[in-house]
C-alpha cells in the first residue's frame, strides 16, 4: 500500500512540534495536522500567557513594596489591554517561529482536525485521507466543568486568557495547579479572590507543610478559602453571580472560574475504529515508550496516561522519535520528575514528598526543613515565609526529596533537580559551599 508520509502527527501542541521536528531531523517524511493555533495549549492557554500574568503580578507586588522602601509612591494599577498586548505580540512571535521552523524542517502542516480511520490511516477533516505507516496522537486536552447546575454560568482557564480587565470579585473553585496559580495572579492584579476547596489543602500531590505555609501566604495576601468546600452550583444574582456551597450564600461575585481538572482530546479522534484503548478517564494508554496497544500508533502529552506537564510532552516526543528514526532507546524515566506552581510566592518540588518517604522507606528517613523571611520581605517587614525541605532516605541520607516554597523557587529547583537525580546524599550538599546572601543557600546549609 501507497504511504504518503513515513509519520502522521495529529495535534501540534508541545507533544506534537516536538515529536514532528525531531523525526523530520532524522530524516522522516512528516504530516503535522493541527486547526487551530500552533504551540497548543502551552502556548495560546496555558504555560506562557500564564507565566506572562505571573510576571505582572509579581511586578505589582514588587510596586507595592517599593513606596516602603523609600520609592516615591505611585500608581500600581495594570492596564490590561496594554500588557496583554505585550502578552499576545510574544504568543504571535512564538507561532512565526514553530512556522519558520516547520518549513525549514520539510513538515507538512495541514491546518485540519484528524480521526483514526484503521490502522495507518488517518481520516482529515476536509474528507482527505492520509496513509503512514506511523502515527503520533498528541491532542492534548480540555478544562472539564463539573456536572452542577450553572456549571455553564462559570468560566474556565481558557475564558481567562479572553480577559481585558481584572474582575472586582472572582471565586476560584478546585485547589489544583490552576485554581492556585489564578488566585494568586487575579489577588496582586487588584481583585477580590475567594478559592473553593474540595479538600482540606491546595495542590495535594505537594508536601503538606510547604501547601499549608502557601494557605497562610495566601490568607495574608487577602484570599479568602474555603477548605472543605464542595460548591453545588453556580447561580446568577441581579449584579452577579452567586456559589452555591456551605458558608457562600452572601457572597456576589463577578466571574466564576473553573478550575477543577482538564480531560483527554480522545473524543472523536477514531480510537474505537483503530482499537485504541483507553483508561478510565479516558487517556490513552501507553507503555514506557509511548506505544499504544496497536501496532504502529503512538500517544504522548496531556492525551496519554503521562504527567500533564509540558516538559514530559517534550520529552517524551523526542525520546520516542530518537527511538523510531534515529536508533536511540532512551525510554523517559516518570520519576523525579520537577515541577513548579506559580504561585505567589512560587513552590516547586522533585521527587518523593515526606509522607511518600515515610511509606516506601519506613524510619530511615531523614528531614530538614529551614523556614526564613527572604531578605526583601524582611525589609518591607511583610510576613511572607519561605520554606525549604529536603527529604533523605537510607543510611547514607541520599536527598530523595526537594521541596521549595518561596521567592524564586521556581528558578532555584532546576539545578538541584539535576543533582537529586544523580543520586546526591545530604553530605554532597553540606560539602557545597553556600552563595550568600540568596535563598538558594539555604539548601546546602539545612541540616
Ligand atoms: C492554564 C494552564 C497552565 C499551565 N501551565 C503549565 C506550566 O506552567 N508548566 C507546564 O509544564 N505545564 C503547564 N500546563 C500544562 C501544559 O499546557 C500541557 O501539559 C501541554 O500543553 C500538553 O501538551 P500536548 O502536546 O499534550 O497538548 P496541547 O498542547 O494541548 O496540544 C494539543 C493540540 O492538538 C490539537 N488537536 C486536538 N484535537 C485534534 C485533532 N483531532 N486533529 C488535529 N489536532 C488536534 C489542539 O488544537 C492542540 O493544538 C498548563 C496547562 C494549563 C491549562
Ligand atoms: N505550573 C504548572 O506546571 C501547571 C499549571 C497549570 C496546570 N498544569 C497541569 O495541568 C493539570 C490540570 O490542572 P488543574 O488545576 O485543572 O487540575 P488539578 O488536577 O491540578 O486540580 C484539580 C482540582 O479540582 C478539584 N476538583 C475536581 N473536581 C471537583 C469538583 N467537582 N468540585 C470541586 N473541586 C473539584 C480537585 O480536588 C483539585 O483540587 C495539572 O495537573 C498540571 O499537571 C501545570
Amino acid at each position: 500500500m501507497h504511504n504518503d508520509f513515513d509519520l502522521i502527527v495529529v495535534g501540534g501542541g508541545s507533544g506534537g512540534l516536538a515529536g514532528a521536528f525531531r523525526a523530520a531531523e532524522h530524516g522522516a517524511r512528516v504530516a503535522l495536522l493541527e486547526p487551530e493555533a500552533l504551540g497548543g495549549t502551552c502556548v495560546n492557554a496555558g504555560c506562557v500567557p500564564k507565566k506572562a500574568m505571573w510576571l505582572a503580578a509579581e511586578v505589582a507586588g514588587k510596586l507595592g513594596f517599593a513606596g516602603r522602601l523609600g520609592f516615591p509612591a505611585q500608581d500600581c494599577a495594570l492596564d490590561w489591554p496594554t500588557f496583554i498586548a505585550h502578552r499576545q505580540r510574544y504568543i504571535t512571535n512564538i507561532h512565526a517561529s514553530y512556522q519558520q521552523r516547520l518549513d525549514k524542517a520539510g513538515v507538512a502542516l495541514l491546518p485540519v482536525r484528524g480521526r483514526l480511520a484503521g490502522a495507518g490511516t488517518v481520516e482529515c477533516s476536509n474528507g482527505v485521507r492520509l496513509r503512514a505507516p506511523r502515527i503520533l496522537i498528541a491532542t492534548g486536552g480540555h478544562p472539564v466543568r463539573p456536572d452542577m447546575p450553572g456549571a455553564e454560568l462559570a468560566g474556565t482557564s481558557d475564558d481567562f486568557f479572553g480577559w481585558t480587565a481584572a474582575p472586582a470579585r472572582v471565586a476560584l473553585v478546585g485547589g489544583g495547579y490552576i485554581a492556585v496559580e489564578l488566585a494568586g495572579v487575579l489577588q496582586a492584579l487588584g481583585s477580590a479572590v475567594s478559592v473553593f476547596v474540595r479538600g482540606q489543602r491546595l495542590v495535594d500531590s505537594f508536601d503538606a507543610q510547604l501547601t499549608a505555609q502557601l494557605a497562610e501566604d495566601y490568607r495574608q495576601a487577602g484570599i479568602h478559602i474555603h477548605f472543605s468546600c464542595s460548591v453545588e452550583g453556580v447561580e446568577k444574582t441581579g449584579d452577579g453571580f452567586q456559589v452555591i456551597a456551605p458558608g457562600a450564600s452572601e457572597l456576589v461575585f463577578d466571574q466564576v472560574l473553573l478550575a477543577t481538572g482538564r480531560r483527554p482530546n480522545t473524543d472523536a479522534i477514531g480510537l474505537d475504529t483503530a482499537g485504541v484503548e483507553t483508561d478510565r478517564r479516558g487517556h490513552i494508554v501507553v507503555d514506557e515508550r509511548h506505544a499504544t496497544n496497536v501496532d504502529g500508533i503512538f500517544a504522548v502529552g496531556d492525551v496519554s496516561t503521562d504527567l500533564p506537564l509540558t516538559p514530559v510532552a517534550i520529552a517524551a516526543a523526542r525520546r520516542l522519535m530518537d527511538r523510531l528514526y534515529g536508533n536511540r532507546d532512551r525510554p523517559l524515566d516518570p520519576h523525579d520528575i520537577p515541577t513548579v506552581v506559580f504561585s505567589h510566592p512560587p513552590m516547586g518540588k522533585v521527587g518523593l514528598t515526606e509522607d511518600q518517604a515515610r511509606e516506601q522507606h519506613g524510619d530511615d528517613v531523614h528531614v530538614a526543613t529551614a523556614s526564613f523571611r527572604p531578605m526583601l520581605h524582611a525589609l518591607v517587614d511583610s510576613p511572607q515565609r519561605s520554606v525549604f525541605k529536603l527529604v533523605c532516605a537510607g543510611p547514607d541520607r541520599r536527598v530523595v526529596g526537594i521541596h521549595l516554597l518561596g521567592e524564586a523557587a521556581d528558578e532555584i529547583l532546576q539545578g538541584f533537580a539535576v543533582a537529586l537525580k544523580r543520586g546526591i546524599t545530604l553530605d554532597d550538599l553540606h560539602d557545597t559551599v553556600a552563595i550568600h546572601p540568596t535563598s538558594a543557600e539555604e539548601v546546602v546549609l539545612m541540616r
